[in-house]
């Protein structure tokens, strides 16, 4: 665990970037910093590696003043990926992931098997490993970046708004490449974004910073969402708050019901919507008789969140959602008042204390 206890940080010239900060990140979970520029999420990320110091309190790191920590030990117990990647440009990607291994003095074949092993993990195809950071895409860059950081295998990663810089479509891929990589390695992850829907995505916690580097909020995403504390929370949270809560709850327990479906060859009778299914069962799209052209339909399994399912439901010419089974197989439909009762019940769960 991580814990800022009266935590400020003064620069030389005046600025109060973090004032009195008291915070506990848990272990084992992601902590997510937001709140608008300035507010003094980097400076507090840079307090724990200690690449600047508190002007007065006191950082732990599982009982221990970070003070007290030896460099080298902070270097190998805590992973760093900023925004760009920050990768060096004149080292290839292995030699940029090989980075602390080698400050560590590991041998050539252990550090060799550990860049193969991280490559593989961050989705990085091993024949990059030669090429230079310029001469991949912003996404692989930022994946090499995470690799990086997880060479040393650091109970804690500090992420500075890693996928920033990132179009949206490859953002939420490394969002949640993130999630899996995870929801294996348990790390203690600090990550500082000023995106709430990134927050609301990826944080178990949500630590909202207001200008002059004061915290004015720190909850889980349901909370923060059904709960802000003030007037600034609730419009840093923004419109469609509701929505976001949606975002946070699936559709496992929405039930599932038939509807007609055909296959692709099937010449449609009467006038109703027909869903058609591929020969393995995928849904294909919605077709009504009169027209033969397919409305594309995506299926949806109950890992999906209740927002997906309401889109869904929106989007379609039937209102329905089409929900599939964890190998993509049809299995029914859902209609929007399902998902409703669904969303009610769970937005009274998390609004009881
Ligand atoms: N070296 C410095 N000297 C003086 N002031 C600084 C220094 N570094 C940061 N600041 C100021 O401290 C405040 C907090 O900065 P910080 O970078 O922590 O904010 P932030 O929330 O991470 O912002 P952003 O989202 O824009 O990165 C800002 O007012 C900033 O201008």
């Amino acid at each position: 665990m991580i814990s800022f206890d009266a935590v400020n940080k003064r620069f030389d010239d005046g600025t109060t970037a973090v004032h009195e900060l008291d915070l506990e990140v848990p272990e084992g979970e992601i902590t997510v910093l937001v709140g608008s520029s300035g507010c003094g999420k980097t400076t507090t990320l840079r307090m724990v590696n200690r690449m600047l110091d508190a002007t007065s309190g006191v950082i732990r790191i599982d009982g221990r003043d970070v003070r007290e920590i030896a460099g080298s030990t902070l270097r190998r117990d805590i992973g760093y990926v900023i925004q760009q990647s920050g990768l060096f440009p004149h080292r290839t990607v292995a030699d940029n992931i090989a980075t602390v291994p080698k400050l560590l003095g590991w041998d050539k074949k252990r550090v060799r098997d550990r860049v193969e092993e991280l490559m593989a993990t961050v989705g990085l195809a091993a024949d990059l490993g030669r090429r230079y950071p310029h001469q991949l895409s912003g996404g692989q860059q930022q994946r090499v970046g995470v690799a990086r950081a997880l060479a040393a295998d650091p109970p804690i990663l500090l992420m500075d708004e890693p996928f920033g810089a990132v179009d949206p479509v490859v953002r939420a891929l490394l969002q949640d490449e993130l999630l899996r990589l995870q929801a294996e390695l348990r790390k203690t992850i600090v990550f500082v974004t000023h995106d709430i829907d990134e927050a609301v995505k990826l944080g178990d916690r949500i630590a909202v910073f207001r200008t002059g580097g004061h915290l004015v909020q720190f909850s889980t995403p349901a909370q923060l969402l059904t709960h802000p504390v003030d007037e600034f929370v609730a419009d840093f949270l923004g419109a469609e708050r509701g929505l976001k809560l949606l975002s946070l709850a699936t559709l496992e327990d929405v039930p599932v019901r038939p509807t007609t479906t055909a296959r692709e060859a099937d010449e449609s009778g009467g006038d109703e919507w027909v869903l058609v299914l591929s020969d393995q069962d995928t849904p294909l799209g919605w077709r009504s008789s009169s027209d033969r052209a397919l409305i594309p339909a995506h299926g949806l399994s109950g890992g999906d969140s209740l927002l997906a399912g309401l889109d869904a439901t929106v989007s379609s010419p039937t209102g329905l959602a089409v929900r599939v089974d964890a190998a993509g197989r049809y299995v029914g439909v859902s209609d929007q008042r399902a998902i409703n009762e669904s969303a009610t019940r769970f937005r009274s769960e998390v609004l009881v204390p």
